[in-house]
């Protein structure tokens, strides 16, 4: 687990639309499918790839876990037709395997280029899916090939409450997990969108109470009713949830702030909203984000023994008091990305204020308001 992690941002690191040229039309967008076991993670990806969308997709079935050493099957679906493929992976630690199989899955796939034009990476129901979106949001030498489209979060409805009071302890191992948050708080937290399936389970009372919870955690994710993971393809897949316009417009509809709910995880959003038509300094901006994110506490509290504030994911919009351009962010766990809006945003695109959203463990809102204005010098509207 002792890799160094990759704490550099990635300034300005192109999009899908503003570098060169035609090379960037060929990314593929992946999409990774996680939730907690037996949610409906498999029969979400039956159901995609039954269905006439026109588009050819491959599936990576992770079984990304501690006993990784054994081959693993990849399905390409060409429209009715699917090709499947095996994959050896590497025996090693975890964090390795991990990285080295979904590489090597992908640059296999790479090889069948043009045989498909949407990739689906489903990972094991018991997998904290932050270590696998850090391999395929951010990893340089994929980066070009691939871009994460969305983490989709498939949520069993009868049995997710529970799940999510479950000990802060790994399932496999039994380990104690960091920062005392369990898996299917991770994956939910880290949704962009969530599928609350198994709704023919509960009654509407329940539904209300679980969407009440998993709406506590992350506010910032859509949320979609489904039942045997039923659901449009075009509702699912090429959303861009980490493109900066599409933030912007999630942000304008959700990103509420929500109190710590009934959950022991203790795991909720904050928004922070600066002042309509204001602008920022980047780099005050940047360097409170940096320390708030990498030292789990406020530029502030570094030195002292507060509780930790434990951020998961984090989005943002802002205008650049230097340059001002409008700039979007993007963050998942350590890890984030400031990226540019295109100077004449689409239609849909109406930004009037800036705003940060923080998912996270401990989060005192107070606190990071005083923190903020400290750093910037523009105080969030309470
Ligand atoms: N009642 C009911 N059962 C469902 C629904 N969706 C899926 N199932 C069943 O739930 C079981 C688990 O579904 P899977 O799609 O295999 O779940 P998974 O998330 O891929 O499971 P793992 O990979 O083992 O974590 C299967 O028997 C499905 O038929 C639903 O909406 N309602
Ligand atoms: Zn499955």
């Amino acid at each position: 687990m002792e890799e160094i992690p990759s704490l550099l941002p990635i300034y300005n690191a192109p999009t899908l639309k503003d570098e060169e040229g035609d090379k960037s039309l060929e990314k593929i967008p992946l999409t990774i499918v996680t939730g907690y076991l037996g949610s409906g993670k498999t029969t979400l990806l039956n159901h995609i790839l039954s269905e006439h969308h026109g588009k050819r997709i491959a599936v990576i079935l992770n079984e990304f876990g501690a006993s990784s050493d054994i081959e693993k099957r990849m399905t390409v679906g060409q429209g009715d037709e699917q090709v499947e493929e095996w994959l050896e992976l590497k025996n090693g630690c975890l964090c390795c395997s991990v990285k080295d199989s979904g590489v090597k899955a992908i640059e296999n796939l790479m090889q069948k280029r043009g045989k498909f034009d949407y990739i689906l990476l489903e990972t094991t129901g018991l997998a904290d899916p932050g270590p696998i979106i850090d391999i395929f949001w951010m990893d340089d030498d994929l980066g070009s090939s691939v871009y994460l489209d969305a983490v989709i979060t498939v949520a069993d409805a009868k049995h997710v409450l529970e799940y999510l009071t479950e000990a802060p302890i790994d399932p496999e191992d039994k380990t104690p997990l960091e920062n005392g948050i369990n898996i299917a708080t991770r994956q939910i937290a880290l949704a962009d969108l969530i599928l609350l399936n198994k709704t023919d389970l509960i009654d509407q009372e329940r539904r209300t109470l679980v969407e009440q919870e998993l709406g506590t955690i992350n506010d910032s994710a859509s949320l979609i009713r489904t039942e045997r993971s039923i659901v449009p393809v075009h509702k699912i897949l090429d959303i861009k949830a980490f493109d900066a316009e599409v933030t912007t417009k999630v942000l304008e509809i959700h990103a509420k702030d929500t109190q710590s709910g009934q959950l022991p995880t203790n795991v909720h959003t904050i928004s922070l909203s600066f002042p309509k038509g204001s602008s920022i300094q980047r780099k005050a901006l940047e360097g409170w984000l940096q320390t708030f994110l990498w030292e789990h506490r406020l530029p502030e509290d570094v030195d002292s023994d507060v509780e930790p504030m434990v951020i998961l994911r984090s989005k943002g919009i802002f205008r650049d008091a230097e340059t001002d351009e409008l700039l979007g962010i993007q963050g998942v766990h350590e890890l984030y990305e400031i990226t540019p809006l295109p100077p004449h945003p689409t239609k849909g695109v109406n930004w009037s204020q800036g705003k940060v959203v923080f998912i996270g463990k401990g989060l005192d809102k107070g606190r990071l308001v005083s923190s903020l204005e400290k750093a910037t010098g523009l105080s969030p509207i309470q």
